[in-house]
């Protein structure tokens, strides 16, 4: 059977891969391409079973309780989102008129790195430092990275479940912020420099020995896999999935 795919922010760096790739994919069928300024009802969706949503932080929520009240399952690589926003979307699903509909939410599409932010959370208890850096184009609109952000969140809750003490850190006097941000307890860092696409480190230490660990996307092609598993998918799935890792038995 065909899965009839609509794109939101289709004429985005990511919008526009997702629908090449989908276009390419065997079963499945591109039937709509939105993008701002475009209306998401049941007709500009054009029948479409499935819509994949690479937008901005400031629309993505939006853009998926449209989708659910539109009748589509919904694919979302959109960054942005956090644990009040899932909950929103939880809550919607729940309701009578979106039995059926599924949503899944995924900060990272591509397999090293979703291999990487598991890799990290297993490492991340036997280490008394670890910090995250994210290194990414100029033109990303949002920092840290949604990557970032759960790959620290992942690290957190390891550490917690094991009952590691924070990282050792003595600054006491930091005021251009240079110790970057602080998601959960980790610090996270991020770099914006021409030439660059996605690419992250997590870098762990004891007395005496380092590990690290680092995922390069050299190429939005990378992402396309998971976001083509996810539409294939999303249909067997119920309610909300968080990342692409129950997918793939991560
Ligand atoms: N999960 C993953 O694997 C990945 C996630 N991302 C994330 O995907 C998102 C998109 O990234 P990227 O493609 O680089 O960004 P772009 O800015 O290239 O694309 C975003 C597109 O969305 C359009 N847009 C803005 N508002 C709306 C709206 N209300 N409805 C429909 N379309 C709209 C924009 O139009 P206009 O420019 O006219 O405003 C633009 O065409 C980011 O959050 C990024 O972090 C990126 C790569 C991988
Ligand atoms: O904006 C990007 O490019 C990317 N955004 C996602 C994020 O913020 O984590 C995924 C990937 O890092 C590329």
């Amino acid at each position: 059977m065909t899965i009839r795919v609509a794109v939101t922010g289709a004429a985005g760096r990511m919008g526009s891969t997702v629908c090449q790739a989908v276009q390419e994919a065997d079963g499945l069928e591109l039937v709509a391409r939105l993008d701002a300024g475009d209306t998401i009802s049941t007709e500009t969706l054009g029948g479409a079973d499935v819509a994949v949503d690479f937008t901005v932080p400031t629309v993505t929520e939006a853009n998926v309780h449209a989708l659910i009240d539109a009748g589509v399952d919904v694919v979302v690589g959109t960054t942005g989102w956090n644990e009040e926003s899932y909950g929103r979307v939880r809550e919607h699903l729940a309701r009578p008129e979106a039995a059926g509909r599924s949503v899944l939410i995924a900060p990272n599409f591509a397999l090293s790195a979703v291999l990487s932010m598991r890799f990290a959370a297993l490492a991340a208890p036997y280490f008394e430092s670890v910090e995250v850096i994210e290194l990414h184009h100029p033109n990303k609109v949002d920092a840290p990275s949604g990557t970032a952000v759960a790959t620290a969140q992942g690290i957190a809750a390891a550490r917690a479940a094991a009952g590691v003490a924070p990282s050792p850190d003595a600054t006491e006097s930091d005021p251009l912020g240079a110790r970057g941000g602080v998601v959960d307890g980790v610090h996270v860092h991020a770099v914006r420099l021409r030439g660059l696409t996605a690419h992250e480190e997590v870098v762990l230490g004891n007395p005496g020995e380092q590990l690290t660990l680092r995922t390069d996307s050299f190429d939005r092609s990378s992402f396309m896999p998971g976001v083509v598993l996810a539409v294939r998918e999303i249909g067997s799935r119920e309610g909300l999935t968080i990342g692409l890792g129950p997918l793939i038995n991560l």
